[in-house]
């Protein structure tokens, strides 16, 4: 890959390149509310979260941040962070309450506000079609599991891009398929709650074919640039004997996206596995790598943590610090690492890792952007009203600095956007993990921009580091 020149540093700042494209991130059910508001139907997520157990402490989204009314609030604080671009998601249940055929016009009205304000404030709209809130109708017609789901979603999609496409400035038709199939239909742990391996691998390849056929209608109802967004992950073997291990598991959460989007296949590694591979699990129907691999303008990555693999004793005893995960292989949290309210690890430079060795070797001189960066921390407010989220201001700084090296290193990243804008809803974690570069107390969902989002705002107004 070759080395790009360009003024980066100056002694005492790291200068991004003219023209990165600095954002926030939400999605529409961790901030919206208004769960049944103006003729929403019920998604998934309303589903889950009402059932008992499922989410921590009983939390559900049906008042969230309740941006459905406070859009106006949360575009104030963008441009005070001064952001060139915001990313919010669509409900498709707002759209389609049943997923399919009625479009509801309140819903559009109400993702038209949103569009128009951002577009009045001069911030560029970064539209995600699906941010994981299937309605609730289609998932009783099987979901992701139903091949068919394939033509709703491409529906969806040219109903959002005839409606918003004239103002849009980037689509993105899938947020994280991999946590959709996987944590959704595999281990279970999100919505729909189903654990189920054959019907995992079975979502894999659907959502596949849903995101191409959102490409092709997307491109016929807008001129704007079209990507995914994939959360990839970095496994580091803590030894040579557990290299092995390591790549498989890159296999199974990567390259089960990346191979067939730009290389028309499913991983080699995976072959005969027809519990990861949709390939070997009977799926793959002529035709279906044209539509999954349609050309798209950009890579979303989002990225927060690696993972470290290694292989369990002899004796079969897990160490501290290792957790089993497999007849003989285990998942470490190393020493001396700092780890966030999640208990996922704090390593900047695995950000840089996976951007050099993992996405540029299959992208090249496609553009990626980081779609999602950021961690969890137990912030509060003090006496005097400050949120000092110091953790939050060591992690952004490192992984900026860790995207800063891999832009020198080739890599074409244009740009970056923080997860979140605001404390929101954290799925099966309820409003127990904060996110937010804004405060958000649920009591009186008034908003307070933390010493983070401070920061954040000098790095945008900057378009720099400092050292
Ligand atoms: O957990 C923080 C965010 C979440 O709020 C976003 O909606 C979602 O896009 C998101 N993805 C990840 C990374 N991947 C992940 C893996 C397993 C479960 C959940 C998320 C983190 N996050």
């Amino acid at each position: 890959m070759p080395r790009r020149y360009f003024p980066m540093s100056t002694d005492d700042q790291l200068r991004f390149p003219d023209g990165f494209l600095w954002g926030a991130a939400t999605a529409a059910y961790q901030i919206e509310g208004g769960a049944d508001a103006e003729g929403k139907g019920p998604s998934i997520w309303d589903t889950f979260s009402h059932t008992p157990g499922k989410v921590f402490h009983g939390d559900n989204g049906d008042v969230a941040c309740d941006s459905f009314h406070r859009y106006g609030e949360d575009i104030a604080l963008l441009k005070r962070l001064g952001v060139g671009s915001y990313r919010l998601s669509l409900s498709w249940p707002r759209i389609q309450p049943t997923g399919r055929g009625e479009v509801n016009a309140k819903g559009l009205d109400y993702y038209n506000r949103v569009i128009d304000g951002l577009v009045e404030a001069g911030i560029e709209p970064s539209v995600t079609l699906y941010h994981w809130d299937l309605p609730q109708a289609l998932q009783d017609a099987g979901g992701w599991a139903n091949r068919d789901i394939a033509d709703w979603f491409g529906e969806f999609a040219a109903i959002a891009g005839e409606a918003f496409g004239d103002r849009v400035s980037r689509w993105i038709t899938l947020n994280e398929p991999w946590v959709v199939a996987h944590v959704g239909y595999r281990d279970g742990r999100h919505a729909p709650g189903i654990q189920d391996p054959a019907l995992a691998v079975a979502a894999n390849h659907h959502l596949l074919l849903a995101h191409g056929n959102a490409v092709s209608a997307l491109r016929a109802s807008s001129a704007a640039p079209v990507g995914i967004t994939l959360n990839l992950t970095v496994e580091r073997p803590v030894t040579p004997e557990a290299a092995a291990h390591a790549a498989v598991l890159e296999a199974r959460q990567n390259g089960v996206y990346l191979d067939p989007i730009f290389h028309g296949r499913y991983p080699e590694l995976l072959d005969g596995d027809a519990s990861f591979s949709p390939a070997a699990a009977g799926h793959v129907r002529d035709g279906d790598f044209e539509i999954i691999g349609a050309p798209l303008d950009f890579l979303g990555v989002n990225f927060y943590a690696p993972h470290y693999v290694g292989m369990l004793h002899a004796d079969g005893e897990p160490r501290r610090g290792e957790t089993v995960t497999g007849p003989d292989t285990v998942s470490i949290q190393p020493d001396g690492l700092p780890i966030t309210a999640m208990n996922w690890l704090v390593e900047p430079g695995s950000i840089r890792e996976l951007l050099t060795r993992i996405v540029a070797p299959v992208t090249g001189a496609l553009p990626v952007y980081i779609t999602e960066n950021g961690s969890s921390w137990h912030d509060y407010v003090t006496q005097d009203g400050q949120v000092n989220d110091l953790e939050r201001i060591a992690y952004l700084r490192g992984h900026l600095a860790a995207v800063h090296g891999a832009i020198a290193d080739g890599v074409p990243v244009k740009g970056y956007f923080a997860w979140s804008l605001l404390d929101n809803f954290e799925w099966a974690e309820g409003y127990a993990k904060r996110f937010g570069l804004v405060y958000v107390d649920f009591a009186t969902q008034e908003r307070l921009l933390k010493r983070s989002g401070e920061v954040y705002a000098s790095i945008v107004a900057a378009n720099a580091l400092p050292k």
